[in-house]
């Protein structure tokens, strides 16, 4: 194929159904001397508005048909647009067939996505589905050698000031590089179709893993200031950090997005219309987590649990933001707040903190929902289904001599929620359904559960308590404990009853350190590893 750099526009097919700045833009090709082919609704647009465009059914002669199923599905509109410009025996199929050269197409599709955004039932989701528009762009795309390819109005704006700088003619840089934007949206666009398809099924296909859609933010960067970063949008829409409402603060960056979801997937888990919950979040890891009757009270819990390491943390919650709590976070320097909602006199309060982003959610994403996690790993991806194991009291195995009494059974199930979120190898202290000392992304148990106590024992020196809060505690584990030093371990630091999978090979040894110490145990069953 050889390549023109620069290309004029003579001809154009527009057919959008957006018609946002259809008008302005079809003007502005007009007044460049781009002649002008268009589809039904987009023909009646621009004729109403007065710009001069010809009938797509007029060159097919065809008319549209089947409720516009097929309109642009025709060798006269796909051998214009993929006719190569100088092979011989195109140009004169072009000519012997009465095929216009097409050099630019701008196209945006049916609004499927929006269609399942809006619940429609899968008759109308399937109605929305476009065949003719991506099998255009698809065909422009290929011939980006001479075809400008444009997929949202701004694309054509670029083509539109390459033309005024060049003469009418675009060079080729951008002719590629709005066919490899092209391919995306139509990579997109199926994406969501097969994922609303798959909703369907019961047991979908998994042969192909595709996912991610829009670019909802370029962010200023990745993880460190050299990395280059974005937000995307996925199929399978949840309420939750990336579809959240930001209503005050500076910019959020890609660190605030990891450490506001991780934060909010917490906050998730607890029943908003049970108990109210607060999550401290840093770098990943929760550094503090509390549930209870108010939202006050559960942010003043899991702030006292690490107050050193709350300082420029990012706090999710699970009610909407009231004026008390507000009152609280805005004390300290926090990142991000995330909530459900927010109540006027809480965002006045916050609205003192003018770098302080708040992000509202509109719900809590929902812990039950099945999805997936995606790890990238060279030269591939690794792909799992969200984790969303969760254990009830009556899922449990009391494997000691003394059964958990009631408050040590919810401090149990409390610690066992926050350690499915801490990364491994962790060990979460908890009492009085407040974390007492974390210990995370360690490479032994034994030393998990040692930070966690030295985390306990530095919190007791900031708040000015006589003793660790692990003085009377529960311990949870993410893993079974390998060997029973670990158990010891937690002993030590005042736990009074551990939970955790089970399954060793010396289980038998970590439950006689149990029973010697007097102290309960509990097996899940389920292992919360998180890498
Ligand atoms: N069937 C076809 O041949 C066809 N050709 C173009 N379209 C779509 O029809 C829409 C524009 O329709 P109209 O100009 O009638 O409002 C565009 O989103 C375009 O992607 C088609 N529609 C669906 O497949």
């Amino acid at each position: 194929m050889a390549e023109t750099d620069l290309y004029p526009v003579k001809r154009a097919l527009i057919s959008v159904s957006d018609k946002s700045g259809l008008v302005e833009r079809a003007r502005r090709l007009a007044k460049a001397g781009v002649e002008i082919i268009s589809t039904g609704g987009t023909l009646k647009a621009l004729t109403e508005a007065g710009v001069k465009a010809r009938d797509a059914s007029e060159i097919t002669e065809y008319p549209e048909m089947m409720d516009g199923r097929v309109k642009t599905l025709h060798p006269r509109i796909h051998g214009g647009l993929l006719a190569r410009r100088e092979e011989r025996g195109d140009v004169e199929a072009m000519a012997s067939h009465a095929i216009p050269q097409i050099d630019l197409l701008m196209v945006n599709l049916y609004p499927f996505e929006e269609a399942v955004a809006s619940g429609a039932d899968l008759k109308d989701c399937i109605a929305k589905i476009d065949v003719g528009g991506p099998a255009m762009i698809r065909a422009a795309a290929k011939n980006h050698a001479h075809v400008c390819v444009c997929v949202e109005g701004e694309d054509l704006d670029a083509v539109l000031a390459a033309m005024d700088r060049h003469d009418g003619q675009t060079p080729l840089a951008l002719r590629r590089k709005l066919a490899a934007k092209a391919f995306s949206r139509t990579a997109a666009y199926d994406t969501a179709i097969a994922h609303r398809l798959a909703g369907d099924v019961e047991e979908p296909a998994r042969d192909y893993f595709t996912e991610g859609g829009p670019r909802l933010s370029a962010l200023r960067y990745g993880e460190n200031p050299h990395q280059k970063a974005g937000l995307y949008a996925v199929a399978e829409a949840r309420p939750g950090v990336a579809t959240a409402r930001q209503v005050q603060g500076k910019e959020l960056s890609f660190n605030n997005i990891a450490d506001a979801d991780a934060a909010l997937e917490l906050a998730a888990e607890f029943d908003a219309g049970t108990e109210a919950a607060a999550v401290i979040v840093k770098h990943a890891n929760p550094c503090g987590a509390a549930v209870a009757g108010t939202l006050a009270e559960a942010y003043e819990n899991a702030l006292a649990a690490d107050p050193v390491s709350a300082f420029g943390g990012i706090v999710a919650l699970n009610r909407t933001l009231d004026a008390q709590t507000a009152d609280a976070v805005a004390r300290i320097f926090t990142e991000v707040v995330i909530a459900p909602d927010a109540d006027e006199a809480a965002l006045e309060i916050l609205s003192g903190k003018k770098n302080l982003r708040v992000l509202l959610t509109g719900g809590l994403p929902d812990r039950t929902q099945p999805g997936w996690s995606v790890k990238s790993v060279a030269g591939g991806l690794l792909v799992q289904e969200r984790d969303i194991g969760r254990v009830t009291q009556k899922d449990l195995k009391i494997v000691t001599e003394r059964a958990p009494s009631e408050s040590e059974m919810a401090d149990l199930l409390f610690a066992w929620t926050v350690v499915k979120h801490v990364k491994s190898n962790a060990i979460v202290y908890a009492k009085n359904r407040a974390t007492a000392g974390i210990g995370m992304g360690q490479t032994s148990r034994l030393e998990a559960a040692r930070l966690a106590f030295r985390k306990a024992e530095e919190a007791a020196r900031e708040n000015k308590w006589d003793a660790p809060a692990t003085e009377g505690s529960v311990c949870a584990s993410d893993a079974f404990f390998p060997f029973a030093d670990g158990v010891q371990a937690a002993i030590e630091a005042g736990a009074t009853a551990i939970i955790q999978p089970g399954g060793s090979i010396r289980d038998e040894e970590v439950i006689d350190a149990a029973n010697q110490a007097g102290i309960a145990m509990v097996f899940t069953g389920m292992r919360h590893f998180r890498h």
